[in-house]
């Protein structure tokens, strides 16, 4: 693809994304430009990612065909300010942050600009992301062939509707956070019964993630494949049967709620 791609902040999601984008081959690092505010951080990026990198938010808005805003919720309207007069005139804008919604965006840039809203997330730097993406009005059907193909680069995309966007963190975005507790977890309990650390990690994560793959190929209902588990009489039911008395689901549900809650929340500010 034959495109500049510009990162304002290069924090965790940025690195991300642009570590799947480069080792895609889709995007060669030297059409990838970041601002970060240290040195140090800067230093880093470029010997890391070999990307070029800048102090200057302003900088990479001007070189930037595709630009991702990638600061923090309430970092994003003061970035805005100080790069609105500097972006290309047909720049995409890619926004990631939770609660952030495309109108708010355009009312800060002030005149009609190309947004899309995006929710990812950090297995994108192994190629395995998930980003759900909803757009504005001024993307047109080319723009969005060439943003799927992009977020393509570094996992699976989702074309949602903009009013379900606030819902994607719990389900997608923020649950690697749960699933890499519960790897813990489960790793503890190799450990527990007296399997080295780094093979229970081993063991503990294929399992989750070919449970992942036996839902997404076999296009079962998961109480069917958890039903394929569970022998009569057996070890799984008893382990099923402990994980419903501690209320396994509804701490996840409740979870859930909690993280949208606060995406909503963060949307505010
Ligand atoms: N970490 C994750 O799994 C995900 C994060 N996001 C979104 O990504 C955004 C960034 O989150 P993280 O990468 O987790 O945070 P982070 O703290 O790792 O990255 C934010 C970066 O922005 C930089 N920054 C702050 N103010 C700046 C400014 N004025 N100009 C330029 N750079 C500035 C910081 O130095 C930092 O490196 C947030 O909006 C978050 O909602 C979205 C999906 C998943
Ligand atoms: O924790 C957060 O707010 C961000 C959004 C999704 C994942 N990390």
């Amino acid at each position: 693809m034959n495109k500049i791609i510009g990162f304002i902040g290069f924090g965790k999601m940025a690195q991300a994304m642009a570590g799947g984008m480069i080792h895609s081959g889709l995007i060669r690092a030297d059409q990838m430009m970041a601002s970060m505010r240290t040195e140090n951080s800067r230093t880093l990026a470029a010997e890391q990612f070999r990307i070029k990198v800048s102090a200057s938010n302003r900088d990479i808005a001007a070189f930037a065909d595709v630009l991702f805003l990638a600061v923090a919720p309430y970092t994003y309207f003061e970035v805005i300010e100080e790069i609105k007069d500097n972006i290309k005139p047909d720049a995409i804008i890619i926004t990631i942050a939770a609660g952030i919604t495309a109108s708010d965006v355009e009312n800060a840039f002030g005149n009609k600009i190309k947004v899309v809203r995006t929710m990812p997330n950090t297995p994108s730097l192994v190629g395995a992301g998930m980003t759900a993406v909803s757009v504005n009005s001024e993307i047109t059907d080319e723009d969005l062939v060439s943003v799927e193909k992009l977020l393509s680069s570094f996992g699976k995309v989702e074309i949602i509707a903009e009013a379900q966007m606030d819902a994607i963190p719990a389900i997608s975005g923020s649950s690697p956070a749960y699933v890499y507790m519960m790897i813990e977890a489960m790793a503890d309990g190799g450990v527990r019964q007296g399997l080295s650390r780094d093979q229970s990690y081993r063991l503990a994560a294929q399992a989750v993630l070919g449970a992942a793959q036996m839902v997404l190929e076999t296009g079962k209902h998961p109480g069917e494949l958890k039903d394929q588990v569970t022998s009569p009489g057996g070890a799984t039911i008893a382990a099923v049967s402990t994980l419903e008395q501690e209320r396994f689901r509804g701490a996840i549900l409740a979870a859930m709620d909690s993280c949208t809650a606060k995406v909503k929340e963060l949307g505010k500010k």
